[in-house]
């Protein structure tokens, strides 16, 4: 096992996200106290959007500044702005429409409607060009030291819109990169590179179901990142697992939360 990596397994999907939901206002509630602001970065995929509705309706969610979190994603699929497939559509409808952050501090990656048309290589150029933007100089590189990133993950190990083998898995000079071809549809998408995966003081890596077991104990047992993406998504300080006991039963005995 990655030894920088912490694992807690929760007994069921419902648990996990409203676990993690608590974790998320405890984690931003403490930065803000400490510092003013935080960031936080989004991930698509059925995990990850659980987690915002448990967020949306937890009973602490105001404790959280709103007005003064950036909100970023990892990854987003190169579709119309109002296309349910949309990331930041599903992030709105969870969470986002329901809490007032401040619109000038949600960084959404362009649709394919938008300024940049049918371009993803310009929408990707642009949302590097945001976080080089958004980065301070103690951030040593053109991307913000993000405090959390959420990141799903798939059974055959992509994380973000990074594929097994794919172009984007052995890039390591730019961001942000363009996807095509996805096995995962919608084909085309935008995604930060490992690059900016690991610019984050903290990973937390979200995922539920048998079908992640196999990528949970290889990425944990050293896999490599170009093979199994998911293997590269670490923090700078904290890379965290945050499983139901379905995806950890191929990690052997791994203490569940609450011991079931
Ligand atoms: O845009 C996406 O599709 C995601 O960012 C992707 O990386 C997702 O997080 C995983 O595929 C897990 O998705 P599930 O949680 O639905 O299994």
């Amino acid at each position: 096992m990655n030894p920088a990596s912490e694992v807690v397994v929760y007994a069921n999907p419902g648990l996990l996200a409203a676990a993690c939901a608590a974790r998320l206002v405890t984690k931003l509630v403490d930065l803000q106290a400490a510092r003013g602001s935080a960031s936080l970065v989004l991930t698509g995929g059925g995990t990850g959007i659980a987690i915002l509705e448990q967020l949306r309706h937890s009973p602490a969610r105001d404790a959280i500044d709103w007005a003064r979190l950036d909100l970023y994603w990892g990854d987003e699929r190169f579709v119309p702005a109002d296309d349910p497939e949309r990331n930041e559509k599903q992030a709105r409808e969870a969470l986002l429409d329901h809490v007032p952050v401040d619109p000038a501090r949600v960084h959404a990656m362009a649709p394919s409607d938008g300024e940049f048309g049918d371009d993803p290589d310009a929408a990707a150029a642009a949302y590097a060009d945001v976080l080089a933007a958004n980065a301070r100089p103690e951030d040593h590189g053109p991307v913000p030291t993000f405090d959390v990133m959420l990141l799903g993950l798939g059974g055959e190990g992509h994380t973000a819109s990074i594929f097994p083998e794919s172009p984007a898995a052995y890039e390591n000079e730019r961001s942000v990169v363009a996807v095509r071809n996805c096995p995962k549809p919608p084909p085309t998408r935008v995604s930060l590179t490992f690059p900016a995966i690991r610019s984050a003081a903290e990973v937390w890596l979200v995922t539920t179901g048998e079908a992640k077991a196999d990528a949970v104990a290889l990425a944990l047992s050293g896999a490599g990142e170009v093979q199994l993406p998911v293997a590269g998504a670490r923090g700078r300080r904290r890379t965290l697992w945050l499983l139901d006991k379905a995806a950890a039963g191929k990690l052997g005995d791994v203490p569940t939360s609450p011991r079931v």
